[in-house]
């Protein structure tokens, strides 16, 4: 089932939710709605569960505008951060809650119902927990039953909120890469909310970044991640090194520093803003280059196969943090108190005037 938001709009209030987002998603796709808090990304899941009516706009599913239609004929399958499993009903009893339920005519033998739960129970590896009730049950293994009541009545397209957000780390990674396999063999249309970033990145087929109401970027994890195309989705999205300074023939120039640039400005600007992930940060014994800049170490981090260099520029009270192997570290044999230039490798240069923040 393909989904289409076209143009939706939501105000509670005064105050706009939801800002005219248009997104098309394909029959099969795994998208991350990702943004930080009151961003909309809720509102927007529940307008397209019916749930939420909305001011302006619509939502298609498969070209046809359901805008109007009851959350019920949807055939929308959900799962909530705090999903309220049925707590004096078995496992086996919640996830065939809703085949139950269903009026006489489009309702399974209750023998077909016996084996659509057991194949449930079995891919999300509790059945042998059917007979337990959700107290007995981890806050990983709760969000499993959710997920397998959700996909029992065989929605076409599964709604996730934050599913894994009150879970601890481990068990986080754990369960959405159980999402991916479950939604690649299923191949059900999932939009799923987080406000985690490497939650999106890692699992999700596309990311749409929101903020303030608004789409901000839409693209694969590598697109939004390397190319963000605001200054907004290079904080949002990872640690973001900035180099202040201004543009003057086609470079970013600040005191001795000065970097050539990639995009082309044909314009001087006075002030201008150069983004530089950590990991395109260069460490130098020497200064080999314009657009080196000479730093002392402050801190250094050692995370197990990475280590973060914590630099104090020389000429600005700003500080620099710089990613590299512990590889590279050790061939460096760097040492906090010690003087280094650093050089950006990749830069992506915003004009302050042009910022969405
Ligand atoms: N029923 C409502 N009445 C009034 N304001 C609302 C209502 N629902 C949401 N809002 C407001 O709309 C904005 C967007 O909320 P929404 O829950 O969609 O954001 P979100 O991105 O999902 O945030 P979070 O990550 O915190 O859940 C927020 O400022 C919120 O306070």
């Amino acid at each position: 089932m393909s989904i289409q938001i076209q143009n939706v709009s939501k105000a509670f209030g005064s105050f706009q939710a939801l800002d005219r987002i248009n997104i098309d998603i394909q029959t099969g796709e795994l998208v991350a709605l990702l943004g930080p808090s009151g961003s909309g990304k809720t509102s927007l899941l529940r307008i397209i569960a019916g749930l939420e009516e909305l001011d302006q706009g619509a939502i298609l599913f498969d070209g046809k505008d359901i805008t109007d239609v009851n959350p019920k004929e949807r055939n929308v399958g959900f799962v909530f951060q705090h999903y309220a499993l049925f707590r004096h009903m078995t496992v086996f009893d919640n996830v065939a809650y809703g085949l139950k339920v269903r009026p006489r005519k489009t309702r399974p033998s209750k023998a077909d119902i016996q084996k659509k739960v057991t194949e449930l129970l079995k891919l999300v590896k509790l059945e042998n927990f059917a007979d337990r009730y959700p107290s007995q049950l981890s806050g990983g293994q709760r969000q499993r039953v959710a997920l397998a009541r959700a996909l029992a009545v065989e929605p076409k397209v599964l709604l996730l909120d934050e599913p894994f957000g009150a879970l601890d780390a481990k068990v986080r990674k754990d369960l959405r890469r159980w999402l991916r396999k479950l939604h690649d063999d299923f191949h059900i249309t999932s939009i799923f909310v987080t406000h985690d970033q490497e939650e999106a990145l890692d699992v999700a087929d596309r990311i749409v970044v929101m903020n303030n109401g608004k789409i901000e970027q839409i693209g694969s994890p590598e697109e939004v991640y390397d190319h963000p195309n605001s200054p907004f989705v290079y904080d949002f999205l990872g640690n973001v090194n900035l180099f202040k300074g201004r543009i003057q023939n086609g470079k970013l120039k600040h005191g001795s520093f000065e970097a050539d640039i990639p995009e082309l400005f044909s314009q001087n600007h006075e002030e201008a803003i150069g983004y530089v992930r950590p990991h395109d940060i260069q460490i130098e014994k020497t200064k080999i280059s314009e657009d080196a800049v000479h730093t002392t170490i402050s801190h250094i981090h050692i995370i197990g196969p990475i280590v973060q260099i914590e630099l104090k520029r020389t000429d600005a009270e700003e500080f620099l943090e710089a990613e590299v192997t512990k590889e590279h570290y050790h061939s460096l044999q760097l040492k906090v108190g010690e003087q280094v230039y650093v050089r950006p490798k990749q830069l992506k240069v915003f004009i302050p005037e042009d910022f969405s923040i």
